[in-house]
């Protein structure tokens, strides 16, 4: 990873040079896999994802040998002008040697380097955005983040509530900053405490994507009552999901899916009450892997309008950005909320208290990327908005019985989808045999597509039962091998 970390710090330098000198961000993370691993996301100067045409570039920057590696920057990027960059990472051991790679690749290029320390993923995107609008030092830019948090929070809240929040911080850098954030929540009654909070392995027993596929709690003890609610960010503080716990005991999963619902009926409402609901656009952005269940309570009961796209947040991202107001998050908890210009514009002329709080909910909401402890606060609000309890939200609407596999092909990019990924073109005949077979299991929808991030296929099956759902998606995995791929 070393060699890879000193070429991305080119590689960013050279992007900055691109883009008229303005900063590129570096996180060094591996989000929420094990701790041994290691990852990088560059960050646009809007603060945003970078724009994907940019990923051949990488790969061929990462690849190519390096003796080539200045001639092919050179062939991308001509001759390279003023750069900076700015680098943050997470909490894994490994990131202080791979920053120092990253410095030497930008110095390289004779780029500028500013390095903010531990933060989570949306802290670095937004000292992106912060540092291209004007000069900080890093101890302002973490107080912005932290500060501006709270002081969106508070308003739509009000004071005095009495709520716990139990925030599973995946022994990750999150724990740092809801450690910070709780200091600045105590007028509003709202109280966090951190569990999973470092003392023990990243990401091990513990975060949101642990979980999310695991459906079960996090390690702890965790004890229901009214007031209590439960979170689960993971290692970069990107994603987030909550759960409760039924009566009997019996744990219950609250995922990116129902926080979308839940945000969406927030929103709607607040539009409604403002007077505002045929002036501002509202949509929900999914992806097909969102239960059904979710689609169907969103666009029937709510009467809200669903986009699908591909998987991957780039495509949700740019999708939520077609509506005035569009909600999007994935089914493992990664999301936001985004408002167009038109949005704010209405809201600030419109002054009343419904629009007053929609204006508040788009300061909390991270406008350049999924932001797990913003999400936090902001399901917060739309639960006390709705004036509901986690077991209302919970019950909201009910999951169908869902099954996710993966099964390994020899070249998984033989398989070819459209139709943000619901059908598949390539190898012919074989989307033909998948309806087939799911057309005669009592509530059936599936999918298969080819993994972006493992060598895998992903089969992702619904029906009326579990046994029906796993067993369609096993036997799409058998048809899938008689292919051969
Ligand atoms: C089914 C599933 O959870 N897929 C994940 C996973 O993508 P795949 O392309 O399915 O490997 O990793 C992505 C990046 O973290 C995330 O955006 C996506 O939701
Ligand atoms: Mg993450």
């Amino acid at each position: 990873m070393l060699p890879v970390a000193y070429r991305v710090g080119m590689l960013a330098a050279a992007l900055s040079s691109h883009y008229d000198g303005q900063f590129i961000g570096i996180m060094l993370t591996a989000s929420h896999n094990a701790l041994p691993d290691n990852g990088v996301k560059l960050v646009a100067p809007t603060g945003e994802m970078l724009p994907s045409s940019w990923e051949h570039v990488a790969e061929v920057v990462a690849n190519c040998p390096m003796d080539e590696l200045e001639t092919e920057l050179a062939k991308h990027f001509g001759a390279i002008g003023k750069c900076s960059v700015v680098v943050g990472m997470d909490t894994r051991p490994s990131g202080p040697a791979l920053r120092e790679m990253v410095m030497k690749g930008v110095r390289k290029l004779g780029g500028e380097v500013v390095e903010i320390g531990v933060v989570t993923t949306p802290e670095l995107h937004t000292a992106v955005a912060r540092l291209n609008r004007e000069p900080h030092t890093v101890s302002q830019l973490e107080d912005d983040y932290i500060v501006g948090l709270a002081s969106a929070f508070q308003p739509v809240v009000g004071v005095h509530n009495k709520v716990k929040i139990v925030v599973d911080c995946a022994n990750g850098v999150g724990a740092l900053k809801v450690q910070k954030l709780k200091k600045k929540m105590a007028k509003t009654g709202y109280e966090l405490i951190v569990v999973n909070g470092g003392e023990a392995e990243l990401n091990h027993n513990c975060g949101a994507d642990y979980v999310k596929t695991g459906n079960c709690p996090p390690h702890g003890d965790y004890k229901p009552d009214a007031v209590t609610h439960f979170a689960s960010l993971d290692g970069d503080a990107d994603r987030l999901v909550y759960f409760t716990f039924t009566d009997a005991g019996t744990f219950q999963l609250i995922d990116g899916d129902r926080m979308s619902a839940l945000i969406a009926m927030a929103i709607k409402k607040l539009l409604q009450k403002s007077g505002l609901a045929d002036s501002i656009t509202m949509g929900v952005v999914q992806t097909a892997y969102a239960n059904g269940g979710s689609t169907e309570f969103i666009e029937k009961t709510l009467g809200i309008p669903i986009v699908c796209t591909p998987t991957g947040v780039k495509h949700l991202h740019k999708a939520a950005s077609g509506f005035d107001i569009g909600i999007y998050f994935e089914a493992n908890g990664h999301g936001t909320v985004l408002f167009s210009e038109n949005a704010t514009k209405t809201l600030r002329t419109t002054r009343n208290e419904h629009s007053e709080l929609l204006l508040a909910v788009s300061r909390l909401a991270n406008q350049l990327v999924g932001d797990g402890i913003a999400d936090m606060l902001l399901v917060e609000a739309m639960l006390k908005i709705t004036k509901q309890s986690l077991k209302d939200w919970a019950a909201l609407y009910k999951d169908r019985p869902s099954c996710l596999i993966k099964t390994v092909v020899k070249d998984r990019t033989k398989l070819k989808t459209t139709d943000a990924d619901r059908s598949i073109t390539e190898p012919a005949g074989l989307q033909t045999e998948i309806d087939r077979i799911t057309a005669c299991v009592r509530g059936g929808r599936a999918f298969a597509r080819p993994s972006g991030t493992e060598d895998v296929v992903r089969i992702f099956s619904e029906a009326t039962t579990a046994e029906d759902a796993a067993k369609l998606a096993a036997d799409i995995s058998a048809v899938i091998a008689g292919y051969g791929i």
